[in-house]
Parts: structure tokens; C-alpha cells; sequence
């Protein structure tokens, strides 16, 4: 039996239905934005609802978190919110460089100072590296915690991965040409010739980034425009790391700003104020 709506609900509820559809056929939403001062707050929208679905729907909200660029951005916004209850957050990190946690190029570390310190997530909710081990090992004790967090999945389902994309491509730690963007096994990898400093990282491999539940790139700046294009159509053939996230299962957006975006032909969506994805 239909349900009696009223005319404008009706067209909002098909339209609504229309951009879920489109969402899925394309299999990502690439939306740009004239700044960062407009990315930001669609952002923390993007996290804090998927946080309110999650912890709905299974009780707590698992988070992966990037380094690089987005710390500041992401710091920043989620800082300026009214209320953040983030006691039911679980963070995990896509990536880490091994390096102590007072370090400036710890992810760890400047997530401690920037935003954990400031917030009301538990430091058991917090998964980190153990800095102190050689790197073959820290990844497999970041492994072993990883299998902890997510019982009982081959493959860890995080709610949401925050990633960066790099001018060369790369992301998470992966890099272009790399032998561990085949790996199919393994959830975490370590890497001891990062093209980009420090050269010992520990990473999420593919498997686990494809495996989520919704995966959103932040990339902003006219230094990924050239890369950007490349991996946004360059199609299945694409050797850029980062255009060999498609989540099998998952939401994929693409959150960037004009310059990053200044040369791509494809369609994109302008949002307007007040979006929300
Ligand atoms: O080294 C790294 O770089 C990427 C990209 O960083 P960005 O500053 O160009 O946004 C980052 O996503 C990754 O976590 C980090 O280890």
C-alpha cells in the first residue's frame, strides 16, 4: 500500500532516491569546493554522520585517520563544533611513520597535540603503533591490534578512512610501482624505502582500505592537479595508488578544492552552502 505524501516530499523523497541511485551507479562523488574554508565543514559533516550511524547501528565508529595535510584541517574543524561526544570513537591510523611520538613527523603525535589531547575519546580507543619496535615487527604488532579491534574479520571494516593523496599519487603509504599495492593478504604492511620521508612507515594494505564501509580523500592544493586528472580519468588502467581505492562494498567521495581540481574535464558536483553528503 502506497503511503498518501505531500507533493514536495514526494519530489524531495525521489530526489533523494535519484542521488543515492547516482551515487551507486558512479561509485564515487567527487565534489569540489572554491577553498578548504568550504571543504572543512562539509568534512565534519561527513564524519560526524557517519559517526551517528555507526554508533547507532553497532554501537561505536571506526575511524582511520591519514597524516600530512589533513591533520591541521581536520583538527581544526572538528574543534570548532558545538558538542563532540567522541567517547565511542575508535581511531586507527591508514598510515604511520616510524618515528617516536615527539617527532613532528609522528601522525600519532600530531593528532595527540593537535586534536586527541582536546577531546573526550578514551586512549583505548586510540590504536597506535608501538614506535619502539623495527619496522617488519611493528607492523605485525599493529596487525595483531588491528585483529584485536575488528573480531572475526579477515579484512577490518572501518565506518569511515580519511585519505590523503600525495603529488606523486601515493596514499596511505603506498607508492606508485611499489611491490606491496599487490599485497592481498596481509592488513598491514611495513615499508623500508618510502620514497618520501622517513623511510620506514607501517600501512593499511588495499584489502583493508577496500574494504570499508565509506572512504573519503581530501585533497587540496594546485600540486595535485596534474596527478588528480590522471587518477580521476585515467580510468581501470590508472597505476596511481590512489586510483586503486574503490571500496567493493563502500561509499567513495573525493572532497577537493579548485586548484586541485583546476584541470579535470569530467563532471564534478558544486555544492552550495549547507551541503551535506
Ligand atoms: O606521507 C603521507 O602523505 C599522504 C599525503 O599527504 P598530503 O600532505 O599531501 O595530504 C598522507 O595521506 C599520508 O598519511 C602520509 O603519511
Amino acid at each position: 500500500m502506497e503511503t498518501y505524501l505531500p507533493t514536495e516530499i514526494r519530489l524531495d523523497h525521489l530526489l533523494f532516491r535519484f542521488l543515492c541511485a547516482s551515487a551507486v551507479m558512479t561509485g564515487r562523488r567527487i565534489v569540489v569546493f572554491p577553498s578548504s574554508a568550504e571543504l572543512g565543514p562539509v568534512l565534519t559533516h561527513l564524519v560526524t554522520s557517519r559517526a551517528e550511524k555507526a554508533i547507532t547501528s553497532h554501537g561505536r565508529f571506526t575511524l582511520g585517520l591519514s597524516g600530512g595535510s589533513l591533520v591541521s584541517m581536520l583538527s581544526k574543524e572538528l574543534l570548532a563544533l558545538p558538542q563532540l561526544d567522541c567517547s565511542k570513537w575508535v581511531v586507527g591510523f591508514c598510515d604511520e611513520r616510524l618515528v617516536s611520538f615527539s617527532d613532528p613527523e609522528s601522525t600519532y603525535g600530531v593528532y595527540k597535540s593537535q586534536l586527541f589531547s582536546k577531546i573526550n575519546i578514551p586512549d583505548s580507543g586510540i590504536l597506535t603503533i608501538d614506535s619502539s619496535l623495527p619496522v617488519t615487527e611493528c607492523a605485525e604488532d599493529y596487525t595483531r591490534k588491528l585483529k584485536e579491534a575488528f573480531p572475526g574479520e579477515d579484512f577490518p571494516v572501518f565506518d569511515l578512512l580519511l585519505l590523503g593523496m600525495g603529488p606523486d599519487g601515493h596514499t596511505c603509504s603506498l607508492f606508485p610501482d611499489h611491490p606491496l599495492l599487490e599485497e592481498t593478504k596481509k592488513i598491514v604492511a611495513s615499508i623500508s624505502d618510502s620514497p618520501k620521508p622517513p623511510p620506514q612507515r607501517v600501512t593499511m594494505t588495499l584489502p583493508v582500505v577496500n574494504s570499508a564501509r565509506c572512504v573519503a580523500f581530501i585533497s587540496t592544493g594546485g600540486s595535485k592537479a596534474t596527478v588528480l586528472k590522471e587518477v580521476l580519468e585515467g580510468g581501470k588502467a590508472s597505476p596511481y595508488p590512489a586510483a586503486r581505492v574503490v571500496p567493493t562494498n563502500g561509499e567513495l567521495f573525493w572532497l577537493i578544492d579548485d586548484p586541485a581540481a583546476a584541470a579535470l574535464t569530467i563532471q564534478v558536483e558544486r555544492p552550495g552552502a549547507g551541503t551535506k553528503l
